[in-house]
């Protein structure tokens, strides 16, 4: 089991507090993140791996205390960005996969065998040898999950994952999410990603003002989405 533990967690850009005093512990596999526009979602899963720090408090993954132990974390927790044109490291597809892979140090036809797994399950087998910069939006955002889950990292937090996927491709990512072994935090916009997980957080104003199942979580959503939008 993965252990992802927020303490008493602020954090502050120069324009003031994006997260106020986040205390959480998520063990559960399926942990979904929702929440408006500039609420700290991002901030907080970023958190997660360390891409930023608290400014005040503590975050731990597994134990391990994520500003002190960045490299080690970052093994363990594979991040994905809501724009992939910034993972994009490699030419082609595949050397772009393979490229993540670099670090473990398999043996060459491990690493192949693996990579041609990674890109037949992503869909992206066809595309393997194309120009990975000339691929559209959504293909390219298959390839930055493919290239983060080739090293099998133990938790896989992604920032919209969706964003530019069409119905099929959203539809395609769900189920590998419900597929994976990992521990996975997603934060969203497409409520239907998260609505058979185990536990979702709604983000408010750099604070988590619903926490639980996502009937539950997702209703709360919806009441504080519909109190802002009346007159
Ligand atoms: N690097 C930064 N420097 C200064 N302010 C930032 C920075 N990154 C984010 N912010 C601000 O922090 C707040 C929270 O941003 P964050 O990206 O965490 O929100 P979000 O809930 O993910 O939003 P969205 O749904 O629009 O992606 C916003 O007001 C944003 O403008």
């Amino acid at each position: 089991m993965t252990e992802i533990v927020f303490e008493h967690v602020t954090h502050r850009y120069d324009g003031g507090d994006v997260l106020v005093d986040v205390s959480v512990r998520l063990t559960e596999r399926r942990i979904g993140i929702v929440g408006a526009n500039g609420s700290g979602k991002s901030t907080l899963a970023r958190l997660i791996n360390g891409l930023v720090e608290p400014t005040e408090g503590r975050v731990t993954v597994d134990g391990l205390d994520v500003s002190r132990n960045a490299r080690e974390v970052r093994r363990r927790v594979g991040f994905v960005f809501t724009n992939p044109d910034t993972q994009i490291v490699m030419p082609t597809v595949r050397e772009d996969v393979a490229f993540s892979l670099r670090r473990l140090k398999l043996d060459a036809a491990d690493a192949s065998a693996r990579v041609d797994r990674t890109l037949e399950r992503f869909g992206l087998a066809e595309l393997a040898d194309r120009p990975a910069h000339r691929l559209s939006g959504g293909q390219k955002q298959l390839l930055a999950l493919a290239a983060v889950l080739v090293s099998e990292p133990s938790i896989l937090v992604t920032d919209e994952p969706t964003t530019l996927l069409d119905a099929r491709n959203a539809a395609l990512v769900d189920r590998h999410f419900a597929a994976l072994d990992q521990q996975l935090v997603v934060v969203t916009h497409r409520l239907e990603t998260v609505e058979h997980f185990d536990r979702v957080l709604v983000v408010d104003g750099g604070r988590i003002v619903a926490d639980g199942a996502p009937a539950e979580s997702l209703a709360a959503y919806r009441e504080l989405i519909d109190a802002v939008e009346a007159p």
